[in-house]
């Protein structure tokens, strides 16, 4: 039997011992950081890995598996969820939440950037990608933007996560080793979905304004984004999706019939959260995860369809960006969150992503902006603007 300790340690101080090759899934109210590894269980078919995992959960002993699923998981992907079983999980809880604090140890800045594809292309494929929908009757599909910045040494991946914590107490900071040696780090606002027993709780997000220094500015965002007939499009359509993907499982299902506004550091979103109650304690938070995604949240409607129109545009792999990560214990129980606001590292360079949902109503510049504006997750905790 693995240990599990429930250290006595504060969320903040259980993240700040994480070290690059662990795994971190924490806000600043609850951590989880697995060290180690007693096996890796990995497979292209998300739901075949879901399977695998459970088995191995209970085979080993092992209390839980941590990692992530791509963004591909269709039938031709040969990119595949890769899921650990750690030596040593520590976690820690918080009655109250620190505030967010700009970073506080500093990093190199880059000998190097390079837009994927540039400012100009990315409006292209805005354009492209909404005479598309029309042409390929899709409802919606969202088009992503990498940069990459090569360093002259080795990138202190512990520092960039420790800012990330800082900077985003209320939002899942994540850390997660990839196959071929990567880190996929970020910051996210969105739960894939949750499972606690019968429970399950799912935060889609979708509709983004980004937010302003000045505060009668940022204000205005905030409301333009709720009164958007444009977003409010973009963000029902995820909604219905998640809410048939989900019903097949849930006996209950709590849809509030209108979204929110909420907003982290950098941007504000519009966003509902489910709550249900499942009609079969077997299936696993790892498998409501792979029945989940890809949402149209990260992909679009209808997905298969989406993913071919983005996987035409894009011009790079999108690798475990606008994947899933997250844990699933022997019960079942465990968090995904979507791998948005996030990089992958390798040794002395680094891929930044980030994208929004397109639908008929969307303008290049719009949107190119809130790629900016989503940038800034990772930029910010890097001291870059
Ligand atoms: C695709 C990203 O974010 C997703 C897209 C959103 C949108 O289009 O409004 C909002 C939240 C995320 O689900 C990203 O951050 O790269």
């Amino acid at each position: 039997m693995v240990p599990t300790s429930t250290a006595p340690a504060t969320p903040v101080e259980t993240t700040a011992r994480y070290q690059r090759g662990d795994f971190l899934f924490a806000t600043a109210r609850r951590a989880l950081l697995a060290k180690g590894s007693v096996g890796t269980v990995t497979d292209t078919d998300p739901r075949r890995l879901a399977r695998s995992v459970a088995e191995e959960l209970n085979r080993s002993g092992v209390p839980l598996a941590v990692g992530a699923l791509p963004f591909d998981t269709g039938p031709d992907t040969t990119t595949p969820g890769h899921l650990v079983l750690p030596r040593t999980v520590h976690r820690a809880q918080a009655e109250t939440a620190a505030s967010a604090s700009p970073p506080a140890e500093d990093l190199p800045a880059p000998s190097a950037t390079r837009e994927v594809p540039s400012e100009a292309g990315h409006k292209a494929n805005v354009l492209a990608t909404v005479a598309a929908l029309r042409d390929r009757d899709l409802r919606k599909a969202v088009l992503a933007r990498a940069l990459d910045l090569d360093f002259e040494t080795p990138i202190q991946v512990e520092r960039i996560v420790r800012n990330l914590a800082a900077g985003n107490p209320r939002h899942f900071t994540y850390a997660a080793e990839l196959p071929g040696g990567r880190t996929l780090v970020g910051a996210t606002p969105e739960l894939l979905l949750s499972r606690a027993g019968d429970s399950v709780f799912t935060t889609p997000h979708a509709g983004s304004m980004p937010r302003s220094a000045d505060p009668g500015a940022d204000r205005a965002n905030g409301e333009a984004l709720l009164a958007s007939g444009k977003d409010q499009e973009e963000h029902a359509v995820v909604v219905e999706y998640v809410v048939e993907a989900l019903r097949p499982f849930c006996r209950r299902l709590d849809v509030p019939a209108a979204p929110e506004l909420v907003s982290t550091p950098a941007i504000w979103h519009l966003r509902t959260a489910i709550t249900g109650e499942l009609t079969d304690r077997d299936v696993t938070a790892l498998d409501l995860a792979a029945a989940l995604h890809p949402t149209p949240a990260i992909c679009g409607t209808p997905t298969a369809a989406a993913r071919d129109l983005v996987q035409e545009l894009e011009p790079f792999d999108r690798g475990y960006y606008a994947g899933t990560v997250g844990w699933v214990d022997a019960s079942g129980d465990g968090e995904w969150a979507v791998a948005v606001r996030c990089a992958e590292i390798a040794s002395s360079t680094m891929r930044l992503y980030a994208g929004g949902g397109i639908v008929p109503a969307s303008d290049a510049q719009a949107e190119f902006d809130e790629t900016v504006a989503k940038l800034r997750t990772l930029l910010g905790a890097m001291g870059l603007d």
